[in-house]
């Protein structure tokens, strides 16, 4: 049975799924509801506590999302943060206005006297993330001051016979040195919440759900031999046994080797298969397409018309399984209804035609990369292959800047090839989140053998990474970036240049395109 949950409402934040995450790393369930969800809606999940999250607009702008002040009656304690706050303050009669001064990164705070024991674990200048332009000028009646910083007066604020909190500040990340001490502080000793939830238990409420939803119909899942559509296979497989149909798409932007490899792995879980070779249709229509959102809603209903043209084939299917991530979602569409920004459209969520003859089973849209692969080893799973490095679905295309062409593709599976298997021979596999090589639109000149040269640039990547929402460079060794170099330019015919890409995430993402 699922547990009552700590209901997050989501103003639009990039970290609300990061308040989620800590939560559960706590062993305590949550869910996310967007802030518009109607107060019955909240009502009839039994919420043991509500968090309020962050988010981009102002409270005082016409069409800035709300909050019903029927939620601050309900008996709960509430938490707001940033934005969650000011919606709080706002509500319950203070004042919120634009800041003199706007406060970004990490700030002294400094808990007021006489305060709740919820601020117990601050010090005076604690260290806590600031990210905002609006400040709380008074607090609403029945509110005290908890803390400040020295450009916000109302940092913190409390109204301890309602149980009902707010912080300025973000508790949901690292910087926040006590934050996520806080935020267990609150919600096992303040509001008394014992621990009620596992990866386990998530495995197996999701696999009862599963079971509930699909029914007696069947279900197709869209297999990649990825982490995230291996742990979604044995997680449907296990739900739905026979009526359980995984397919394969070769689509003609795999690495070099993929399709062998990924059917050995795959067939050693018993996880049947079958491969559909739709090569021709995705380079077909790929041709000339060299705008990176194009490309990657090409490749998204290309996916979903070969599904389909294979499902009619072999009966009806009604349900789709993918294994989308929370990070494919936030990056593609607004989430969960809030107003966050699109950065580019994941092929298996933005990419995905408007209208959809299936319904989509998504298990793991809830979860990070790193929990995705604590569930893997949960299910089994080999720890070569759980910390394998991701592949995304659009495959070389997106490595391949400008138009893909089985030429251009030729040259960078066989430079992508060598980048692999030198990182693979080294120490440093197990450290990196991604290796690989692009492709890039320029040619330069060069001089092999006495005579000039004038080919393509590739650019090698290497990432650490916890999640994928942030990556640092690895800055490869001089040594294995030479051997890179050297093999490439002298065994790929059409490269003259390799380059390393020095760039973070943010301000860069992973993927060039
Ligand atoms: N070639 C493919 N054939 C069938 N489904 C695919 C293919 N490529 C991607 N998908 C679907 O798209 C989803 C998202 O792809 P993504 O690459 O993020 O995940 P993954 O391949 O499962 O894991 P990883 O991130 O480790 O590569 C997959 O989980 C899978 O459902
Ligand atoms: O399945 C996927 N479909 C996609 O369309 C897609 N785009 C990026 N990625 C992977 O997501 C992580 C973050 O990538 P970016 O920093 O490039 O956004 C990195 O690990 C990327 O490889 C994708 N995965
Ligand atoms: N990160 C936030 O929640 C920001 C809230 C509000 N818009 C501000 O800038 O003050
Ligand atoms: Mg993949």
């Amino acid at each position: 049975m699922t547990p009552s949950p700590v209901l997050i409402l989501d103003f639009g934040s990039q970290l609300t799924q990061n308040i989620a995450r800590r939560v559960r790393e706590m062993e305590i369930y949550s869910e996310i509801l967007p802030a518009s969800a109607p107060l019955a809606e909240i009502r009839r999940r039994q919420p043991l506590a509500l968090i309020l999250s962050g988010g981009p607009s102002s409270v005082y702008e016409p069409g800035a999302p709300a909050l019903d002040p029927a939620l601050l009656d309900l008996g709960l304690p509430v938490l707001g943060i940033c934005y969650g706050m000011q919606i709080l303050a706002h509500v319950a009669g203070g004042k919120v206005e634009r800041a003199k001064v706007r406060e970004y990164g990490v700030q002294p705070f400094t808990p007021a006297k006489d305060v709740s024991p919820l601020w117990d674990l601050f010090r005076p200048n604690s260290p806590v993330l600031m990210s905002h332009g609006d400040n709380i000028i008074t607090p609403p009646p029945g509110f005290t001051v908890a803390g400040h910083t020295e450009t916000t007066p109302v940092a913190a604020m409390e109204n301890r016979k309602k149980g009902l909190y707010g912080v300025q500040f973000h508790p949901e990340v690292t910087q926040t040195v006590a934050g996520v001490d806080f935020l267990r502080h609150f919600l096992r000793d303040i509001c008394g919440i014992k621990k009620n939830w596992t990866l386990k238990g998530y495995l197996d409420r999701h696999v009862e759900e599963i079971r509930a939803r699909v029914g007696t119909d069947h279900l197709i899942c869209a297999l990649s031999g990825g982490i995230d559509s291996t742990v979604t296979a044995l997680l449907c497989h296990r739900a739905l046994g026979e009526r359980f149909h995984a397919f394969f798409v070769d689509n003609g932007l795999l690495r070099k080797n993929e399709l062998p490899e990924m059917e050995r792995d795959l067939s050693s879980l018993g996880i049947p298969l079958e491969i559909i070779d739709a090569r021709d249709l995705f380079l077909d229509r790929l041709k000339g397409v060299a705008d990176p959102e194009k490309k990657r809603k090409t490749i998204g209903r290309t996916f979903i018309d070969v599904f389909v043209r294979e499902a009619r084939r072999r009966g009806t299917y009604r349900y789709l399984a993918q294994g989308t991530l929370y990070p494919d979602v936030i990056e593609s569409v607004s989430s969960f209804g809030g107003p966050s920004a699109v950065i580019k459209s994941h092929h298996n969520v933005g990419g995905l035609p408007k209208r959809m003859p299936f319904e989509l089973v998504e298990p793991l849209r809830e979860l990070f990369k790193d929990e995705v692969r604590r569930l893997g080893r949960e299910l089994g799973l080999s720890d070569r292959f759980v910390s394998r490095q991701p592949f995304p679905g659009p495959g070389l295309a997106i490595r391949i800047l400008g138009s893909v062409t089985p030429e251009r593709l030729h040259i960078l599976r066989e430079a992508d090839a060598i980048v692999r298997e030198e990182v693979e021979n080294s120490p440093l596999r197990s450290e990196l989140w991604q290796y690989f090589a692009v492709l890039l639109p320029v040619k330069s000149v060069g001089v092999m053998g006495d005579a000039r040269t004038y080919e393509n640039v590739a650019a090698i990547r290497a990432v650490c990474s916890v999640d994928g929402m942030t990556a640092d460079v690895h800055y490869l060794d001089p040594g294995l970036l030479g051997r890179i170099s050297h093999r490439i330019i002298a065994t790929v015919p059409g490269i003259n240049r390799v380059v390393f890409d020095i760039s973070p995430k943010p301000p860069s993402t992973i993927e060039w395109e």
